[in-house]
């Protein structure tokens, strides 16, 4: 008992935090997508991934490899297959709907203006085809529609389907509380047990259904009968009520749906949620929890907030060696940037500092805790920046010929003004060109080259190049020379 009080107080309150919102993450995703088929294949996948991790277990090796290469591969097909679908499970009206709402329930359709149409139209004889769209996607399987951004009304709905109006035929789609798409052409039904008075629009209406999570209403110009198709069903409904009552359950509008279906829709919701925190606690526990690993690392030390009046003349060390640990799954996820050892110069002055390096000074990554840190301090010495003349020498190196003799050499300019460390300047009494070779040589002449700033911390002032010109004379040496 003891030792759960004990584990219990390791937990700190932003793990508490990191649970709940990707539990939240997880639940919403469970709403937002609940009843595609890119939900039902995801399922899949996670089955899969659990398959291959048990196989991974037990020691098989081909069985946990073949499945991971298909779970991969799968992951990717998800999202280009499933691409429509995945969009239309996002387009919700606002983020509020994304972040809490029921993407169904916030399209208010006004159901009854809808029932007390279909049968209008089925009294005139008017031959009407509705289609309510579920949660999936209906682009790859109907064509040729043609936008339409009204608002739902009995007065809309009978004129579009009056047999005068040019875009009577076909299907309108209803979304919301708007008719979105008029003159829909939908995949005909290739069924051979329909009734033989259904023509081509009850087939058609069947036909969505069986593919999709659609539900369509079909008025019969004929008979005037009402039919509902969903699913693998076809059946006239006689009542308007009835009509009301099947378009509230498709479209998710409680007030439609009996007492004991919401009670199940929120005991659905409920284990989707208590699922969501049990997964993630799980995965939480798996990532944090696991076996401690220790490992050690070299991390560079950075030095921060050094006064602009002073430069870094030495430093004892540029790299801590760390020796950190956490979960196994952390350490090894643990990438170089994500830990930093800091030294705050602020305070710093002229001369030698010695700074102890501690837990203020390192940052980790969450989940990662310091074991050791090696050296537990670190020197800095400071100088102050001055300007100083200095002479330029050319770096000849290499030899002349035998016959030649180098007699005179002018560097153009002669001198440069440098910035560096007051103490470092204080040794440095000449600015050296980069190695220029005398075997190249063979008579006077004019070369380029450029400065070496040694040591590198030295800087020119503005205004200084670290081109240099340099003018040779070179001569042959006499007889009793070369002796
Ligand atoms: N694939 C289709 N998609 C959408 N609408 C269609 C399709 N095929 C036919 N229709 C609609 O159905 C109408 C033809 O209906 P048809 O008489 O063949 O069918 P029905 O099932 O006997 O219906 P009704 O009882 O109204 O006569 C077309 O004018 C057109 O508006």
């Amino acid at each position: 008992m003891t030792r759960f009080f004990a584990f219990l107080a390791t937990i700190r309150w932003q793990d508490l935090v990191d649970i709940i919102i990707n539990s939240y993450i997880l639940y919403r995703v469970y709403v937002l997508f609940q009843g595609t088929n890119a939900f039902r294949v995801l399922v899949g996948i996670t089955s899969l991934w659990i398959l291959q991790e048990v196989a991974a277990s037990l020691g098989l090796i081909l069985t946990s490899w073949a499945i991971r290469g298909i779970t991969t591969a799968a992951a990717i097909i998800i999202i280009v297959v499933f691409r429509n679908e995945i969009r239309t499970a996002l387009q919700v009206r606002n983020l509020k709907t994304f972040l809490w709402g029921s993407p169904n329930r916030e399209q208010a359709t006004s159901v009854e203006v809808i029932a007390e149409s279909a049968y209008q139209m089925g009294k005139k004889r008017i031959g009407a085809l509705i289609v309510f769209p579920g949660k999936e996607d209906l682009s790859e399987v109907i064509h040729g529609g043609i936008p339409w951004e009204g608002i739902v009304s009995q007065e809309m709905l009978v004129s579009i389907f009056w047999p005068k109006n040019p875009v009577h035929d076909g299907a309108v789609i209803i979304r919301g509380n708007h008719v979105a798409e008029v003159g829909v052409l939908l995949p005909l039904s290739q069924r051979q047990d329909l009734p033989t008075f259904y023509g081509t629009r009850h087939r058609a209406a069947a036909g969505l259904a069986e593919r999709t999570d659609a539900l369509v209403v079909v008025v019969s110009e004929e008979r005037g009968r009402v039919t509902v198709a969903k699913d693998n069903w076809i059946k006239p409904i006689a009542q308007p009520e009835e009509l009301t009552q099947l378009l509230r359950k498709h479209l998710n509008l409680s007030d439609g749906v009996s007492v004991d279906q919401q009670k199940r829709e929120r005991l659905k919701l409920t284990l989707a949620g208590v699922l969501s925190l049990l997964v993630m606690t799980g995965i939480w526990f798996g990532f944090t929890r696991s076996d401690d690993t220790i490992i050690a690392l070299n991390v560079p030390v950075e030095y921060v907030n050094r006064p602009p009046n002073f430069e870094i003349l030495e430093t004892s060390m540029d790299e801590a060696r760390l020796q950190l640990y956490g979960s196994s799954a952390l350490i090894k996820s643990l990438r170089t940037g994500q830990v930093q050892v800091r030294v705050d110069l602020s305070k710093a002055t002229e001369g030698r500092n010695v700074f102890p390096i501690t837990q203020d000074n390192i940052v980790l990554p969450p989940g990662v805790f310091l074991n050791k840190v090696y050296p537990p301090t670190i020197e800095v010495t400071l100088d102050v920046p001055i300007t100083k003349e200095l002479p330029i020498q050319v770096d000849w190196v290499g030899r002349l010929p035998e016959n030649l003799l180098l007699i005179k050499a002018k560097v153009i300019p002669e001198v440069v003004k440098v910035i560096g460390g007051s103490k470092i300047l204080e040794k440095v009494n000449t600015l050296y060109t980069a190695p220029v070779k005398l075997d190249n040589l063979s008579k006077s002449g004019s070369l380029s080259t450029s400065l070496v700033l040694t040591p590198p911390s030295l800087k020119l002032t503005s205004g200084s190049t670290d081109k240099v010109t340099v003018n040779y004379q070179i001569e042959e040496r006499s007889a009793d020379e070369r002796k």
